[in-house]
């Protein structure tokens, strides 16, 4: 069984770990002391297989286990887009603990009391530690031990640790995919990967939809790098020049997306009338950004709520009245691994209180914006 662990397999991890919590770069080192720049530099996820049709990793009910944290804005993707594709009962999950320290993840154990939502759990496969599972896999394994990671039962192996693939994986081929980043042209498939499981209201369900492919690629191109990577980049640097560099970067993209909400009139989402990969790939970002990381991470030229009012109208229509969003938004562990995990950016662990609520809801507004409102006798 693929959970009995080899005594080889054990002995190798260990000695790994000795290594690991004697060495520099600890995992908890964001940027290496030594790194004169300061800069945050992510990795390559290692981790690059495919679930498809006749392929090595065909679509099967409850073949595959995605691992994911609440806390993660990666991981919350592809719990958006599970359900939004209503693949609930088709791709079982586990979060796991939203306490991240020098082992990485660690699965929640029986006597946790303290991280609230489903499927907060020990693992089904019966590893303490998310690497214990990367390193059954590939015991010389020298990447990071990343959620979301898409695990396969039934050979035993990781098919992805990527978001970005991972969502794709649940409603396109991947391979027209690349063809279709290399030479641009139409994305044709010849039906979803996990369409023939799926009810037919879920069928319909295209978060990619051919006559925006193009704008939703590029759109991600500098949405990943000065946003959802930008909050990283601002909150780890060691510097004040690599952590104003990334800041400024951030703020003008987040113009970027107000002034594109702005002029979206056919409906709510960001392209329109039907939510698309970009509403999902922005949501995870945009829902930690007043909570978390205007003061964790450092981005606070302004916050959501009383700066960007179209984003604010946008993020909100999602969380109430998507119930994929809103129901994979778990805010104890967006605030307490944030805060309590990153101990170089907070030695004490101490979580900050506010802000009160951590969004509001539809009809309301910051005592300012609303105290405008009336005086312009908007409300
Ligand atoms: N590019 C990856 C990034 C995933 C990632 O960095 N996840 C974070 C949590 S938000 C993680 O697991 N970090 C653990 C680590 O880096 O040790 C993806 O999009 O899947």
């Amino acid at each position: 069984m693929f959970n009995n662990e080899g005594l080889m397999t054990r002995r190798v991890r260990e000695g790994r770990l000795m290594e690991n919590s004697q060495a520099e770069d600890k995992i908890t080192n964001w940027v290496a002391p030594n790194d004169k720049s300061g800069e945050f530099k992510r990795g390559q996820s290692q981790f690059r297989n495919a679930i498809k049709k006749g392929g090595e990793f065909p679509p099967e009910k409850g073949r595959y286990l995605l691992y994911v944290s609440y806390a993660c804005p990666w991981a919350h993707r592809a719990l958006i887009v599970r359900q939004l594709k209503g693949l609930q009962d088709i791709i079982p999950y586990v979060s796991v603990h939203w306490n991240m320290q020098e082992k990485g993840w660690r699965f929640a154990t029986a006597s946790d009391d303290d991280a609230p939502g489903d499927s907060v759990a020990p693992d089904p496969l019966g590893h303490e530690y998310l690497r214990d599972i990367y390193f059954e896999v590939d015991p010389e394994y020298k990447g990071r031990f990343t959620v979301p990671t898409l695990f396969d039962k039934k050979t035993g192996r990781i098919v992805s640790n990527e978001s970005a693939e991972i969502i794709r994986m649940m409603y396109t081929e991947v391979f027209p995919l690349l063809l279709f980043q290399i030479f641009g042209a139409g994305l044709e498939t010849d039906g979803w990967q996990f369409d023939d499981l799926l009810e037919d209201k879920y069928k319909q369900v295209d978060l990619f939809p051919k006559e925006l492919q193009k704008e939703i690629e590029e759109t991600n191109t500098w949405t990943y790098d000065t946003i959802n990577n930008g909050v990283y980049k601002s909150g780890f640097a060691t510097t004040a020049s690599a952590y104003e560099s990334a800041c400024t970067a951030l703020f003008t993209s987040l113009s970027r997306v107000e002034s594109h909400l702005s002029t979206q009139t056919s409906g709510p989402y960001y392209h329109g009338t039907h939510i698309t990969e970009a509403d999902v790939r922005l949501f995870t970002t945009m829902i930690r950004f007043d909570v978390v990381y205007v003061q964790h991470f450092k981005t606070n030229i302004r916050d959501v709520r009383s700066g960007y009012p179209y984003i604010h109208q946008w993020l909100r229509e999602l969380y109430w009245n998507v119930p994929a969003f809103g129901e994979t938004t778990q805010w104890e562990h967006i605030k307490r691994h944030y805060t309590r995990s990153h101990s170089q950016i907070n030695p004490y662990g101490i979580t900050p209180l506010g802000p009160e609520p951590p969004i509001l809801g539809l009809g309301e507004e910051v005592p300012a914006v609303r105290f405008a409102l009336e005086r312009l006798g908007r409300k």
